[in-house]
């Protein structure tokens, strides 16, 4: 049993003219307790009105909802109580792209705001949520007002006001979309804190691969309102089916990046560019040494890296192979039979088509 279990969710948007926008169209996922899941997509791709239907701030038109063992959602229509409902969005905290802060109060206040509800003394609501400030390193800065903390630092306030009503669940809505690499760093790496010391189950929206491939175990990829794949990170990762998804996992930016600055210019016939992800426990010989010992097509590497794929090491090598028609067939044969997952790019690093 998962503990967010989504089944055939719809999500229409009336227009005018008795039209409708379909934004969610049936999608089924399990998450199960414990899980970093990752949802990528293109903007508009409907992450966020999937996700909101998870604690009914969007409702779904069709379906059913059930979260940790309680339906929320039946058929489309709520079972849920409205009052067994507020209990249940306080074990979901959800954090934002632009932080939602409060910038007339404190850090502290920001925090204590979460837990106005409860029936703590004003000395237990501040020990709480300084102990709060403390799980995301930012109690020297109790007494400070937002504006006053970097972007990452606003975001872990936000986290830690997330945090107040002990969720079982946490959701963040892009929450590294707005920061610069060290800062979305060091966030993803407090979300994978919390995933592991508190058991947090973390859904991760995001347009960012790269941010999914550090922390996420299992990732699910939206086109037009659907989830067109899903699974365990590694396995999506090393063997997408659709198009999109390897758009996504060969969109490594800095492959990309890399490959525009060398100004390749258009390719001949006699060349062609291919990206190369494999797991480098599998793959221990010298692709390129074998390709030419094998067919005598010469490749040479373009762009190498190996990453972490939520802590297992992966490679990813970008190579030009040359050589007349012939060899070219020969050389996309024999690393088809290697244990990689084989992309064709064009000279910009994008898929070739
Ligand atoms: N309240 C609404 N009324 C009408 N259409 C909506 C509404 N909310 C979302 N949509 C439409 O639903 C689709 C999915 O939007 P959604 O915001 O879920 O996408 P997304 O993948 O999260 O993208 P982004 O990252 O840009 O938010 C879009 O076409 C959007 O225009």
């Amino acid at each position: 049993m998962g503990i967010i279990e989504l089944e055939h969710i719809n999500v229409d948007f009336p227009q005018k003219k008795g039209k409708t926008v379909r934004a969610v169209h049936d999608v089924s996922l399990n998450v199960e307790k414990g899980d970093i899941y990752g949802i990528v997509g293109f903007s508009g791709a409907g992450k966020s009105t999937l996700v909101r239907t998870i604690n009914l701030l969007q409702k779904p038109t069709a379906g059913n909802i059930k979260v940790d063992g309680k339906d929320f959602i039946k058929d489309g229509k709520q079972v849920i109580s409205n009052k067994d409902l507020q209990l249940a969005r306080r074990k979901i905290g959800m954090i934002f792209q632009n932080f939602n802060l409060l910038n007339e109060t404190t850090v502290l206040e920001n925090v204590a705001f979460a837990l106005k509800h409860s029936k703590l003394s004003d000395e237990e609501l501040e020990k709480k949520s300084l102990e709060l400030l403390d799980l995301v390193d930012l109690k020297d800065k109790a007494n400070f007002y937002p504006v006053e903390l970097s972007g990452g630092q606003q975001q872990r306030v936000a986290i830690a006001r997330a945090l107040a009503n002990e969720p079982d669940i946490l959701i963040s809505d892009e929450a590294t979309s707005a920061l610069d690499p060290q800062n979305t760093q060091q966030i993803l790496d407090l979300l994978k804190k919390l995933n592991k010391k508190l058991g947090l189950t973390v859904i991760l929206i995001t347009h960012e691969m790269d941010a999914v491939k550090k922390i996420a175990t299992k990732v699910a990829v939206m086109e037009n309102g659907q989830v067109i794949e899903n699974g365990n990170l590694k396995q999506v990762f090393l063997h997408p089916k659709k198009e999109l998804t390897k758009r996504f996992v060969g969109g490594s930016l800095e492959a990309i990046s890399t490959l525009s600055s060398l100004s390749l210019g258009k390719l001949g016939p006699d060349e062609a560019v291919y990206q190369l992800v494999y797991s480098v426990a599998n793959v221990t010989k010298s692709i390129i040494v074998e390709l030419y010992r094998e067919t005598g097509a010469e490749a040479s590497m373009l762009y190498g890296n190996v990453e972490l794929l939520n802590d297992e090491p992966i490679g990813t090598l970008v190579v030009s192979v040359k050589g007349d028609p012939e060899k070219q067939k020969q050389a996309r044969e024999f690393l088809e039979k290697q244990d990689v997952t084989l992309t064709r790019l064009d000279e910009k690093g994008n898929l070739y088509d």
